[in-house]
């Protein structure tokens, strides 16, 4: 007999990660919204700027906040889906594209190098596909979908201290189409947009795809059994980081319809298992912001971006940057001398 209790979940401990109360920060926060309000400007005229730097402390404890060590990490995988037909390109893009990641050629490599942010690229087996959701579950069991999460809790290695989550991998609009419609609710079609641009009959197979996916599903609630069942690697290893991160309470920064997925399955096991994620934009996938707004949050930017990689996730630390840079650097009215309200 085995010394393990068959009944206890793989998954139990990321649930544990997810509802474990948020850290006290409010004596950080307190001192970060008194040096807010102290610094050579109108009161709120940063704007935005200045609720990302509070967010920092209270997220990180830290006053005044700091993004030192920055990283984007790239999940790559292959997904059976892709043989439905489901996307404009085939799967052997994951593997290229990787090779590009790693040559520093692609989109991603040249937003990072322009703000000096680190880039990481994960290979969670681009030459195996996981199951093809519209037949079969995309993971053999729970055991292995936690073992793939694991994979998560290497993006925050080596003292990073803003991790940004990117994706690579075929057909996985389609997967993470899937999961939006399990996890908030809705029809296949109100869930599937063109991704890297289908239209038409591929389109239907896409949608037809997602509602067999969502049969197979029918009334199972649980967002990890839903992971397992109608996810991916790089959906998996996602949630994996995003949760590994609150528990080490790095700020996490989040890309587009498919990074927004795993942010998805990791609220719906608890709504503050997002709170140190920060939505970096809306993409110009249909249904992004109906993802967006199911959560409560707001994007950064809106630049009529769909790429995924990290890409919308890399500039927005450019954002979050500036706005630590500001919070840190500027005078106080009495160190400067400048003159208060009247
Ligand atoms: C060359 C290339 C680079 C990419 N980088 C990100 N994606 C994006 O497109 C894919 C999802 O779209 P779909 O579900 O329609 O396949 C993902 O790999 C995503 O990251 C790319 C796609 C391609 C073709
Ligand atoms: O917004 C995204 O993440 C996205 C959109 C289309 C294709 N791949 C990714």
């Amino acid at each position: 007999m085995s010394h393990f209790d068959a009944d206890v979940s793989p998954l139990d401990d990321f649930r544990a990660l997810a509802r474990a109360p948020r850290p006290d920060h409010s004596d950080a926060l307190a001192a970060t919204r008194a040096r807010e309000a102290a610094l050579t400007k109108p009161a709120g005229s940063l704007g935005r700027l200045e609720k990302l730097a509070e967010w920092l402390t209270a997220v990180t404890g830290k006053a005044p906040p700091t993004v030192d060590h920055p990283r984007v990490v790239v999940f790559a995988a292959s997904h059976g889906v892709a043989e439905e037909g489901v996307s404009a390109y085939p799967s052997s893009v994951n593997a290229q594209m990787l090779a590009s990641f790693r040559d520093g050629k692609a989109a991603i490599n040249q937003i990072c190098a322009a703000y000096g942010i680190g880039l990481s690229a994960f290979d969670l087996a681009v030459d195996i596909p996981s199951g093809n959701i519209a037949v079969e579950d995309a993971f053999a069991s729970e055991r292995a979908a936690a073992a793939t999460m694991a994979f998560g809790l290497e993006a925050i290695a080596n003292g990073v201290d803003c991790l940004a989550l990117g994706e690579m991998g075929i057909g996985n609009t389609t997967v993470a189409a899937a999961l939006y419609a399990a996890l908030i609710g809705g029809t296949a079609a109100d869930w599937c947009g063109a991704g890297t641009g289908v239209s038409g009959e591929a389109m239907a197979r896409k949608i037809a795809a997602v509602d067999k996916a969502l049969a197979r599903v029918a009334g199972e609630e649980d967002p990890l059994v839903l992971l397992t069942r109608i996810g991916g690697r790089e959906i998996a290893a996602m949630v994996g980081a995003i949760l590994a991160a609150r528990s080490q309470k790095v700020p996490v920064v989040i890309d587009g319809f498919v990074s927004t997925a795993a942010a998805a399955v990791a609220y719906k096991i608890a709504p503050q298992a997002i709170d140190h994620c920060l939505f970096a934009h809306r993409s110009a996938e249909a249904a992004h912001g109906r993802a967006l707004e199911a959560m409560g949050v707001s994007p950064l930017l809106d630049l009529g971006m769909r790429l995924g990689e990290g890409t919308g996730a890399a500039l927005a630390i450019g954002i979050l940057r500036a706005a630590a840079a500001c919070h840190s650097g500027m005078s106080t009215f009495a160190e400067a001398g400048v003159d208060g309200p009247v």
